[in-house]
């Protein structure tokens, strides 16, 4: 599904990324992790377009995309999940997953302008997808209820059904554990394996090797730019080299 080839990306001569290698089949939820400083958040940014590679290709569902703007690369499938994102304030839970999904519909501004018949429609519509979304993450009971009020756990859950609506084929998060704690990093854990027993390929980078180890088929290692070990995560979590790059590190 994606293949990333020989990817490189530097800073003031520095490099971030170096000659990395990796690929996501259908169906696969693969894990990066790296200590501090790995290059996993310029990696993650070249695979969704918010930075350009100086080398190296990239590929998702046969078509090239490392020269596409993120917006074109989302509409061939790909949907991200930020770290940092944010629900919107004074809107309801419903409300902040429709958001976003306008642009996305057939009939466009006009006809949502003057509330043609068409228009009805696509609000229907998008009412229904986003409180299917809201179901699949188990927010429905919360629906109609001021966003900003839900507990952090569930603000991220709201990220994804938000990214769900997209419909997308690979479906990118960045640090989704970040800043949950105890129940509310299961409770996200539990959510991610179903999606993935749903079917739905997923590409996450974490910092939580134990949240990201039990979630992922396989998981990519980044240390000082490069790939350091590829694979099945308990073969990886003793790799000499992925314990040595760890050793130290504080977090
Ligand atoms: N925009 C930038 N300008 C200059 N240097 C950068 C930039 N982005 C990243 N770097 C450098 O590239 C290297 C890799 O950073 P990156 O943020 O990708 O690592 P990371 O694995 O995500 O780290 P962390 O776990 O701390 O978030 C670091 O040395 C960083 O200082």
């Amino acid at each position: 599904m994606l293949a990333v080839t020989g990817v490189s990306r530097s800073f003031g001569g520095v490099y971030a990324v170096r000659d990395v290698s990796l690929s996501v089949a259908d169906g696969e939820v693969c894990g990066i992790i790296g200590p501090n400083g790995a290059g996993k958040s310029t990696l993650f940014n070249l695979i969704t377009g918010h930075l350009t590679a100086d080398r190296g290709e990239i590929s998702f569902l046969g078509h090239r995309v490392d020269r596409l703007a993120p917006h074109r690369r989302a509409r061939l499938g790909m949907s991200i999940v930020f770290q940092a994102a944010r629900v919107f304030r004074g809107m309801t839970v419903r409300e902040n997953v429709m958001v976003g999904m306008h642009g996305r519909t057939s009939a466009g501004f006009v006809s949502a302008a003057l509330r043609l018949p068409r228009h009805r429609h696509d609000e229907r519509e998008i009412a229904a997808q986003a409180s299917s979304a809201l179901e699949r993450v188990g927010l429905s009971d919360w629906a109609d209820r001021p966003a900003d009020r839900l507990p952090i756990g569930q603000q991220r859950a709201l990220q994804l059904a938000r990214a769900l609506c997209a419909r997308p084929r690979l479906l990118l998060l960045d640090e989704p554990a970040s800043g949950l704690r105890g129940q509310e990093r299961e409770r996200l854990a539990a959510l991610v394996e179903e999606l993935r027993a749903g079917g739905l390929t997923i590409l996450l980078i974490e910092h939580d090797v134990g949240f990201v180890t039990r979630l992922a088929d396989r998981l990519v290692v980044l240390d000082l730019g490069q790939v350091i070990a590829d694979g099945p995560p308990a073969e990886v979590r003793a790799d000499p080299l992925v314990l040595a790059a760890y050793l130290g590190q504080a977090s």
